[in-house]
């Protein structure tokens, strides 16, 4: 294992994070530090506590114990709006795409939202002219910029996952958390969006659940391995995959 990284180099920390339900420990002491511009996975076998901890640090749910860090900021007790506004944007579960609107509207709608904006301003063709600039630099960035006047529900389902994620650009996020952004692809689709996040984290931090191992081998510069709520490993995929508590954990698993 390699030093633990120093406060300031870490976006995302958390000490003692902990989440109950009922007397259930779902997450147990989780201290995590997500370094700025590294792509870091949190895995483990199923009910090992990913979710819940995504849940925790975008203060969606509160915790039980611990304390989470954003830009050694406390947001533990921030609301999940304000977290977003901060730059800390969770994609993939939440699906932000608007089928009945084409590509390029759901991309501009997002820039509006970003700018303060309601959902009032939709019929307002005017009003959303001044983002169709930005809005094709970001179809541009995630390859879409071919479909921007598709209807979004006419999209494969991995560019619905693109647009997705140029949705979530739209908010200008530092931190972008992925739940799961392989599953459900079809195999073509697989080889695009893992080359798609690549290229998003360039200049971003992104933090992701994903059992993929395939995956999370290609991009993934530090791993975190959850088990029954509590941290079993954590390193490198070279690392955590010779790991023999890891190995142990999965054995049997339909991700090993
Ligand atoms: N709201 C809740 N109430 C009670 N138990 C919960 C709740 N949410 C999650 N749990 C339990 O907490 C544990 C961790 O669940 P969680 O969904 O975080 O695991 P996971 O690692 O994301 O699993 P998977 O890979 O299957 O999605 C599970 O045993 C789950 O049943």
């Amino acid at each position: 294992m390699t030093n633990p990284a120093r406060a300031s180099d870490c976006i995302l920390r958390t000490e003692g994070l902990s989440k109950e339900f009922l007397g259930f420990h779902a997450v147990k002491n989780v201290s995590l530090n997500i370094r700025r511009h590294s792509i870091h996975a949190l895995i483990g076998p199923n009910g090992a506590g990913k979710t819940t901890c995504f849940n925790l640090l975008t203060t969606f749910i509160p915790a039980s114990a611990g304390r989470i860090y954003y830009n050694e900021h406390d947001i533990t007790k921030s609301d999940p709006a304000s977290v977003a506004i901060g730059g800390m944007v969770r994609s993939f579960q939440i699906s932000a795409v608007f089928g009945q609107m084409s590509v390029l509207d759901n991309v501009r709608v997002a820039l509006q939202r970003k700018a303060g904006g309601t959902f009032a301003f939709w019929r307002s063709a005017r009003v959303l002219e001044r983002y169709t600039g930005r809005a094709r630099e970001l179809l541009a960035a995630v390859n879409l910029e071919p479909y921007a006047n598709f209807s979004a529900a006419d999209l494969s389902y991995g560019r619905k996952r693109a647009l997705e994620l140029a949705t979530t650009l739209a908010l200008e996020p530092e931190l972008i958390l992925l739940d799961e952004p392989i599953a459900g692809l079809g195999h073509e689709d697989i080889g695009p969006v893992t080359r798609l996040i690549a290229q998003v984290a360039k200049d971003r931090t992104v933090l992701m659940v994903e059992h993929n191992m395939k995956v999370v081998a290609e991009l993934c510069d530090r791993i975190t391995v959850l088990q029954a709520g509590e941290v079993l490993a954590e390193g490198s995929y070279e690392e955590v995959s010779n790991d023999a508590r890891v190995r142990a954990a999965y054995v049997g698993g339909a991700h090993a």
